[in-house]
């Protein structure tokens, strides 16, 4: 592993870092902030999984987690959102290829080989974590950002136990259903349909949902709302009976502006979750 930066941060030290990846095969960058009571003992960990066109600089430099995860002694992940460098498939469209993983294990040509962001954010990125950083393994809290709030759930539902909290900002809750999942999910896992349902909240809502509670914040005046579907994850929290809370904020569009104002509620809810 390679430091590529680390910087001071509100007593703490944001810190940015380059390893080889298995799962990937290529090299991935990956931002960490450590709070300073890392310094002294190892402290739980909030994973923050971004969206399309970002890589793990965006939420690390606009969120403003920061703060709020000093003042409650979490670390805070920062990983990239797909594979990344010349000899790795691409795509001329923003929402596919590079900077457009969708947290999945690609099957298909031209994606296989490099697009595997289930086992990366699932197993590569925490062996490095935990061999390397003062963090507590069974402490572990996930949020995310639209196709990586997508990425939060589906990771918090498929790994039970790992987290003990999830939550989102705008995140795409039923890809199966919308343009920003069809399209991915078609070109990373094929056409049979069966094997995308791991990967869609709303669904996996039906078939076991989240032992714990959830978080999701999302802006009414959202410009990609009709692709994200909050109702669909709605309709299915209140069918399962999921604990959590649904949250319209009034007025808010898709942006990091959103995403910070609701920052510290989301680490808060953490917190208390990794508390207990
Ligand atoms: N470039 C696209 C829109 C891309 C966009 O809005 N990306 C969002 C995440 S969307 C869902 O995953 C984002 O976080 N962008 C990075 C940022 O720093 O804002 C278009 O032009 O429509």
């Amino acid at each position: 592993m390679e430091t590529i930066s680390e910087n001071r941060c509100f007593g703490g030290v944001q810190g940015v870092y380059r390893h080889p990846s298995k799962a990937t095969g290529c090299d991935m960058t990956f931002g960490l902030f450590l709070p300073a009571e890392a310094a002294l003992h190892p402290v739980p960990l909030l994973w923050y999984l971004s969206g399309l066109t970002c890589t793990h600089e965006n939420a690390m430099t606009k969120a403003g987690l920061q703060a709020h995860a000093a003042a409650h002694g979490l670390a805070v992940v920062f990983p990239d959102t797909s594979p990344r460098g010349d000899g790795v498939a691409d795509d001329p469209a923003y929402d596919l290829g590079q900077g457009a993983g969708f947290y999945v294990n690609a099957t298909q040509a031209p994606w296989a080989p490099h697009f595997r962001m289930w086992d990366y954010i699932a197993d590569d990125l925490p062996r490095v974590l935990f061999a390397n950083f003062a963090l507590e393994e069974d402490r572990q809290a996930i949020t995310g950002h639209s196709m990586g709030g997508h990425g939060a759930l589906t990771m918090a539902m498929g790994l039970q136990d790992r987290f003990a909290s999830v939550s989102a900002f705008s995140p795409i809750t039923n890809p199966t259903a919308s343009d920003w999942g069809r399209k991915q999910f078609t070109a990373y896992l094929g056409p049979d349909e069966s094997t995308w349902r791991a990967h869609d909240a709303t669904l996996l809502l039906q078939t076991g949902g989240f032992d714990g509670e959830m978080l999701i914040d999302q802006g009414s005046a959202d410009q990609f709302l009709d692709l994200l579907r909050p109702e669909a994850l709605a309709h299915a929290m209140a069918a399962t009976r999921q604990p959590g809370l649904l949250r319209m904020q009034k007025g808010y569009d898709h942006s990091y502006f959103f995403i910070s104002t609701f920052a510290g509620d989301h680490v808060a809810f953490h917190a208390q979750a990794l508390s207990r």
